[in-house]
């Protein structure tokens, strides 16, 4: 373990937040400086090794990137691999599998889109797990269930690594940003070394114990947050349909209790029909139905979600799958029309 050293430190990180745009060079440099020189965080926390990143999607590439920016030794590795040419251009090395990049680095993070890819790029053929071995790590931070994520550490651990799980609240900007903020559990003292690679990449991080907190964490967060959007999408339609101009209450809810920035964010495009993805629709859904999921596991009744689930079920069949997920005012939409169809219909049969 020699390449890359750093040193960076929370308190240091969280008093040079960025400006609107990702972390430049500059700043991240900055964090790493004013750490080091400053003390805080508990005297600075030092990483040393070589940092692997498996999957650069939406939420990958930024934090590859903000990795790179802040003088890490970064590997990464993607399925399509030509998401790895940004990458490469900041100074990232590329190895061709998972098991490259594992066994060519300390630590390795992974944010894959669901339980299936996680499960396949941790444990499957040329998988991670295959090229890891005593005193490496593994972070994924993707979103994923519990069982998947405790399935991906037995696997981890056989090898002798630790295994950590590390899913990311915060979306495409605060990625980009470095404010995301991670949910981590499992094996603590690779908390503890990977911490500065975190403070990096997020603006907090929070130990919640044993492998499936974060996951069941995240699941939680996730399924209030997919809720609160059918309800704002809902209120955005029928302010329209009462005569209201959507915009203005889009502008009374930023003013009030129940002002959120995701409202502030996502309400001014969504009255224009426009949703640039940030956070892929048919993630959110899959979110749903772990959410869903885990509250079955605790015979919990979650009726909500339940309905909230089947709108996004609704706007992935309209082909909404891979636009941002306030697309699924979309499916309400679809549905008052088609319920003013049936009336039309009942109407002229009379
Ligand atoms: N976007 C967001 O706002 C947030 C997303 N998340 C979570 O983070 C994770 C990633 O999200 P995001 O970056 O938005 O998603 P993307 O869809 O942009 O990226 C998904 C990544 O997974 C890879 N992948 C998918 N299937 C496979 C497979 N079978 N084998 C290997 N690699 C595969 C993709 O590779 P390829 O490029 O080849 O398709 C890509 O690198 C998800 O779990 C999501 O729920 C968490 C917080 C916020
Ligand atoms: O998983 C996606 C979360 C998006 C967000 O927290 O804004």
């Amino acid at each position: 373990m020699a390449a890359a050293a750093f040193l960076c430190a929370r308190a240091a990180a969280a008093a040079l937040r960025p400006p609107s745009r990702g972390l430049s060079r500059r700043l991240l440099a900055s964090r790493v400086a004013a750490a080091s020189s400053s003390g805080e965080g508990g005297g600075g926390v030092e990483f040393q090794g070589k940092v692997g990143f498996l999957g650069l999607g939406i939420m990958g590439a930024p934090m590859a990137s903000n990795l790179i920016k802040a003088g890490c030794d970064v590997t990464v590795w993607n399925r399509t691999k030509s998401k790895c040419d940004p990458l490469l251009s900041l100074g990232a090395k590329y190895e061709p599998s998972p098991a490259e990049v594992a066994s060519s680095c300390d630590v390795t993070f992974a944010m894959l889109a669901d339980p299936q890819s996680a499960a396949e790029v941790a444990c499957g053929a040329g998988g991670a797990a295959e090229g890891l071995a005593p005193g490496k790590g593994y972070v994924d931070v993707s979103t994923v269930d519990g069982a998947t994520s405790k399935l991906i550490e037995e696997r981890i651990t056989s090898t002798g690594a630790s295994f950590l799980e590390a899913p990311v609240s915060g979306s495409k900007k605060p990625a980009e940003d470095g404010l995301l903020i991670f949910l981590t559990a499992g094996d603590e003292s690779l908390f503890k070394r990977v911490a500065p690679l975190l403070d990096v990449m997020g603006k907090s991080r929070f130990y919640l114990g044993d492998v499936g907190n974060g996951a069941a964490m995240k699941l939680v967060v996730n399924m209030v947050m997919g809720s609160m959007m059918v309800s704002f999408s809902e209120g955005l339609l029928l302010s329209e349909k009462v005569g209201l101009d959507p915009s203005t209450l889009v502008e009374v809810i930023s003013q009030g209790a129940i002002s959120a920035p995701m409202f502030s964010l996502k309400g001014p495009s969504m009255v224009k029909a426009a949703y640039p993805t940030a956070f892929p629709l048919k993630h959110q859904q899959k979110d749903l139905r772990l959410a869903l999921a885990l509250a079955e596991s605790v015979s919990q009744s979650i009726p909500t979600v339940a309905a909230a689930n089947e709108l996004y079920k609704a706007a992935k069949s309209l082909g909404l799958a891979d636009h941002d997920f306030s697309a699924v005012i979309e499916a309400l939409k679809a549905k008052a029309e088609s319920s003013q169809q049936q009336q039309f219909v009942q109407l002229s049969c009379h």
